[in-house]
C-alpha cells in the first residue's frame, strides 16, 4: 500500500498517497485528476534523460526498496525488464516505456516473474488518446492482472505510455479481471503464446560498422523495420566486431517449425492451408477468401469477432468462427485483418505476441500503412497490404497490393494466385493503395449512386422502378464491358453514342453544367485524402 506523505508541487502543499513501481514514484493525490510524479506524470511521455535519484526521501519502489518503503538508495534508471524481475535491478536494455498499451506482462510474463523475452526498445509514446481498456500501470507495460504481492490502492484508465484519464476507480468498483482481459474469449486450451525465447544478437549492419553492406537502415536496433531486414546478410562475426553493437539486443522470432502450407508449386493450394480472418465483415471477405470458387474449403476458414453479427454469415457458408483473435492467429498461417481501421491497433496489439516467422499476414484495413503495421507487428513479421472492392464478392473486383519488407516474392506471388479469382489483382507501389480506394475501393459506391441516379431519372419519366434498376445496372455492366474489351479511351466510345444534335449531347450538356465530370474527380480526392488522413489518426 502506498505511504500517506506531504509533498510540494508548484509551490502547492498537497497531502497524497505516494505509490509507484518501475521507471518513475508516483504521486496519487486524490484531490487531482492524474497521477502525479514529482517529475513527471504517470504515463505520460517520459523524461529524458530520466532522473536517476529518488527526489525525495519517503520515496517509493527502487529496485533495492520495496514497495510502499522509502528508497533507501539511488532511483535506478529502470525496473528490470529483461531476464530479471520487476522488483530486481535490471540485468539488461529497458525500454523507459512501452508504446503498445495493453501487452500482457510483456509476452507472457506475470507480475513479479521473470520475463521470457525481450522489450522492444522504443521510444516513449507522446501524449494520445486514451485506451478504451483499463488496464494497470506498472513498471514498463500495462497489466491486466492484480497483482497478489503488492496491493496497490486504485486502478486509473488508462495505458502506460499515454496519459490517465481523470477517473480514478476505487478498488470497490474495480470490473472483474476477466472482464479486463482482451483474451476473456479465448478458449482455456489455446497454445501458450509462442514469445521469442532466446535474446541474442541479430546480424546487422549499423552503417558505422558495416558500410558495405547493402542493408539501407542505419540506425540498427533502434529501427524495428531493421530487424531481420531481409537485405541484410552481415554475419554475426561482423556485428561482434562492432563495439557498439555488442549491448544490441534483437528479439528472435518464435522458433516454431509448423508447416507453412501443402502447395503444388505457388498458387496451388491445397485444402490443407489455413486461413483466418480477424475482424470480418460482410460479405467482401469470405469471398476474397474464395470460399465461392471452392480454393480453400470454407472448413479451412476461421474467423473471429467480439459479436455473431457478421459471424453467423461465415458460418452459414460452413467457415468456423471464433470469438477469440488469438485462436485466429495460433489456428492460421495466412491471417487476414480486416477490422474498421480505429480497432486495428489494438487488434495487433492483442495479436502481437503470437505471430511468429511463419505467419504471413495481409491487412486490407484502409489507411493503414505497412510501416504501421510493421511497427506494430513483430519484426519478423511478413506483412502485405491490400486493398480490394466489393465486387471481389462477384469475381469482379479491383485490388491491389504491395508488400511489407520482410514479404517477399513468394508471398506476393502466392497471394496474386489466390485473390486473382476474385477480379483484377495487382501489385503496385504502396504509395497508390490510398488512391486506388479513391477509385475503386470506394469508387463502387459512386457507381452506384450514378446506377441509383439513372434508374431514378427513368422512374420520373415513367419507367417502373424495378425495370428502370435492372436497365441501369445493365447498361454500367454493358460500357465497362465496351471499355475493357475494346481498350478504346472513354472519350472515344463516348463519341461514338453522341449523334450530332441528337439526344446524348444534349444529356451530356446537362452534366456538363452539373460538373459531373468535376465532382466526380473532387470525389477520388476526397476519398483518397481521407485513406492518407486516417493513416494519421
Ligand atoms: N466494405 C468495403 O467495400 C471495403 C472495406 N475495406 C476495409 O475492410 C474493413 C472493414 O470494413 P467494413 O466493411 O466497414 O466492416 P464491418 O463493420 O462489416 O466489419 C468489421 C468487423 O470487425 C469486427 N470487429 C470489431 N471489433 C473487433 C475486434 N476487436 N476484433 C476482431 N474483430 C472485430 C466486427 O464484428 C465486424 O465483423 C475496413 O478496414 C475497411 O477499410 C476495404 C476495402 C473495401
Ligand atoms: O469506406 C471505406 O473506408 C472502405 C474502404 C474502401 C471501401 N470502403
Amino acid at each position: 500500500m502506498g505511504t500517506v506523505l506531504v509533498w510540494r508541487l508548484s509551490g502547492v502543499l498537497w497531502r497524497g498517497e505516494a505509490w509507484g513501481h518501475g521507471d518513475s514514484a508516483v504521486w496519487m493525490l486524490p484531490a487531482l485528476p492524474s497521477l502525479l510524479s514529482s517529475e513527471g506524470t504517470w504515463g505520460q511521455s517520459c523524461l529524458d534523460p530520466f532522473p536517476k535519484s529518488q527526489p525525495a526521501p519517503g520515496s517509493l519502489s527502487s529496485s533495492a526498496g520495496t514497495w510502499g518503503q522509502p528508497c533507501p538508495g539511488p532511483f535506478p534508471r529502470s525496473l528490470c525488464s529483461i531476464g530479471g524481475t520487476w522488483e530486481q535491478p535490471c540485468l539488461g536494455l529497458s525500454p523507459r516505456c512501452q508504446p503498445f498499451p495493453g501487452i500482457l506482462s510483456c509476452a507472457g510474463g506475470t507480475w513479479g516473474q521473470p520475463f521470457p523475452a525481450a522489450l522492444p526498445r522504443r521510444p516513449c509514446s507522446s501524449l494520445v488518446s486514451l485506451s478504451h481498456r483499463l488496464v494497470w500501470g506498472h513498471g514498463d507495460s500495462p497489466v491486466l492482472s492484480q497483482s497478489p504481492r503488492v496491493p496497490v490502492p486504485q486502478i486509473s484508465v488508462g495505458t502506460w505510455g499515454q496519459p490517465f484519464s481523470a477517473l480514478l476507480l476505487s478498488p470497490g468498483s474495480l470490473p472483474s479481471m476477466r472482464s479486463l482481459s482482451p483474451r476473456s474469449h479465448c478458449p482455456a486450451s489455446l497454445p501458450d503464446i509462442p514469445v521469442p525465447q532466446t535474446v541474442r544478437a541479430w546480424p546487422c549492419s549499423c552503417s558505422p560498422c558495416v558500410p558495405d553492406c547493402p542493408c539501407p537502415i542505419a540506425q540498427c536496433g533502434d529501427s524495428p523495420a531493421h530487424q531481420g531486414h531481409p537485405h541484410c546478410h552481415c554475419s554475426l562475426t561482423q556485428v561482434g566486431a562492432c563495439a557498439s553493437h555488442t549491448s544490441r539486443i534483437h528479439p528472435q522470432p518464435p522458433l516454431l517449425h509448423v508447416p507453412l502450407w501443402d502447395r503444388d508449386g505457388i498458387g496451388g493450394i491445397t485444402s490443407q492451408w489455413k486461413w483466418g480472418c480477424v475482424g470480418p465483415p460482410w460479405p467482401l471477405t469470405p469471398f476474397i477468401l474464395c470460399v465461392p470458387q471452392g480454393k480453400v474449403p470454407a472448413s479451412n476458414i476461421l474467423a473471429s469477432a467480439p459479436s455473431d453479427k457478421n459471424l453467423d454469415a461465415w458460418r452459414e457458408l460452413g467457415c468456423r468462427t471464433t470469438h477469440c483473435n488469438l485462436e485466429v492467429v495460433h489456428r492460421s498461417t495466412l491471417v487476414f485483418l480486416a477490422t474498421k481501421p480505429h480497432i486495428l491497433p489494438g487488434v495487433l496489439e492483442e495479436i502481437r505476441p503470437a505471430v511468429g516467422s511463419h505467419h504471413i499476414v495481409v491487412s486490407l484495413v484502409a489507411g493503414v500503412t505497412i510501416q504501421t503495421l510493421q511497427r506494430l507487428l513483430p519484426p519478423w513479421t511478413k506483412v502485405l497490404r491490400i486493398m480490394p472492392n466489393l465486387p471481389c464478392v462477384v469475381q469482379a473486383g479491383a485490388m491491389v497490393f504491395s508488400r511489407g519488407n520482410n514479404a517477399g516474392d513468394e508471398e506476393a506471388a502466392l497471394l496474386k494466385s489466390l485473390l486473382s479469382s476474385c477480379g483484377l489483382c495487382e501489385e503496385v507501389p504502396e504509395s497508390y493503395i490510398d488512391i486506388h480506394t479513391g477509385l475503386s475501393g470506394s469508387g463502387v459506391a459512386y457507381v452506384y449512386l450514378f446506377a441509383e441516379a439513372l434508374a431514378e431519372g427513368a422512374v420520373k419519366m415513367g419507367m417502373p422502378g424495378a425495370l428502370a434498376s435492372r436497365i441501369a445496372a445493365q447498361t454500367l455492366l454493358g460500357a465497362a464491358k465496351m471499355l475493357l474489351e475494346t481498350g478504346e479511351h472513354p472519350a472515344k466510345l463516348r463519341g461514338d453514342v453522341c449523334t450530332p444534335g441528337g439526344t446524348t449531347i444534349y444529356a451530356l450538356h446537362q452534366l456538363e453544367k452539373g460538373a459531373l465530370r468535376a465532382t466526380v474527380m473532387d470525389a477520388v480526392e476526397a476519398a483518397t485524402n481521407r485513406a492518407c488522413d486516417m493513416a494519421k489518426d
